[in-house]
């Protein structure tokens, strides 16, 4: 089906995210559009300068480019389905999931706490770099990318990192978890949301010093390619750059929620489990 964006008025169309892929400029939008030759809304669309092709598909409604076919994006279908059905994003599997995002600089002792908590309240820890680290290892045609990526301590683009963050969630038979170094920025935050439909429930923000930081990561010794003072740097600034506004916004919607990571990690501890004791009350 062509799908020509001048067919639906601009004010009708309601921008859901944006970002890119592939180097080309990505936007999803809501239309709100009735075809009525084929009696069903038509509700995202991909606007790039070359991709006009909307295809909806069984499970799945994905975009690609009409000279290469090549697939660009691809979401549940349920994603184009929310904005006007609510009983298909009530019945979506990973909904009933509770997610605390944990961040904070690197080294700031976010996998540290993870590993305490996991032991003390049942949850799953995913860690976005982990799960990045595992996909060079297994050889994916998306490795060397990533590990470009993490040797300038740049950000991965949010559609590689939220499908590993989804399946990882969908082969779980647990129903919390804390995501731990993610979203990293406010185009992670925006995509992981609009994909999974889910609002974390807090964000545990550990607050450390650069100095502190910098010693943990150089004291680390794992081998990692980015535990070097030059991508430690970068990987500082960007945190800066593109974590702040991220920490921000779930501020302004109280779920912020700030620990002293420049303690011993037992102390720091000591603040984190009150957070989880009172959260497994109310659960
Ligand atoms: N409170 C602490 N005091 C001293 N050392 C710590 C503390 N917490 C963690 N460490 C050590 O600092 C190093 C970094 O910790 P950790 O891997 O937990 O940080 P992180 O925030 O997950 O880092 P990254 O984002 O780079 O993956 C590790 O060697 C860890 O053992
Ligand atoms: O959501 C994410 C998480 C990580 N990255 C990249 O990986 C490295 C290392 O991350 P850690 O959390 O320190 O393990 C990070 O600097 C990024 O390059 C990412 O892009 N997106």
């Amino acid at each position: 089906m062509s799908f020509p964006g001048s067919w639906i008025p601009r004010r009708l169309l309601r921008v859901l995210a944006s970002g890119t892929t592939d180097g080309s400029f990505l936007q999803i939008v809501r239309a709100n559009y009735r075809d009525k030759a084929a009696s069903q809304s038509l509700t995202c669309y991909l606007r790039t300068p070359f991709a006009t092709q909307f295809l909806r598909e069984r499970s799945w409604v994905s975009f690609r480019t009409p000279e290469s076919d090549s697939l660009l994006y691809q979401f549940p279908k349920y994603v184009s389905t929310e904005v006007e059905n609510s009983e298909a994003r009530d019945q979506h599997p990973m909904k009933a999931a509770k997610v605390v995002f944990v961040l904070g600089g690197p080294g700031s002792g976010k996998g540290t706490q993870c590993a305490l908590i996991v032991e003390h309240f049942g949850f799953t820890h995913l860690s976005a770099g982990d799960l990045l680290r595992a996909e060079i290892k297994s050889g994916s045609q998306n490795g060397a990318m990533i590990q470009s990526m993490i040797k300038e301590g740049k950000i991965v683009p949010s559609e590689v990192t939220v499908k590993l963050l989804q399946k990882a969630m969908l082969s779980s038979d647990n129903d919390k978890f804390l995501i731990d170094g993610f979203p990293r920025n406010e185009e992670n935050r925006s995509a992981f949301e609009l994909i999974t439909g889910i609002r974390p429930e807090f964000i545990l923000f550990f607050e450390c010093s650069e100095k502190e930081m910098e010693k943990r990561v150089l004291g680390r010794n794992e081998g990692r390619i980015d535990d070097n003072i030059e991508t430690i740097k970068k990987r500082f600034k960007v945190f800066i750059d593109s974590g702040l506004p991220v920490l921000k916004h779930y501020d302004s919607l109280g779920k912020l929620r700030k620990i002293n990571g420049d303690r011993m990690k037992e102390e720091v501890f000591e603040s984190v489990r009150p957070l989880f004791t009172a959260f497994a009350k109310k659960d």
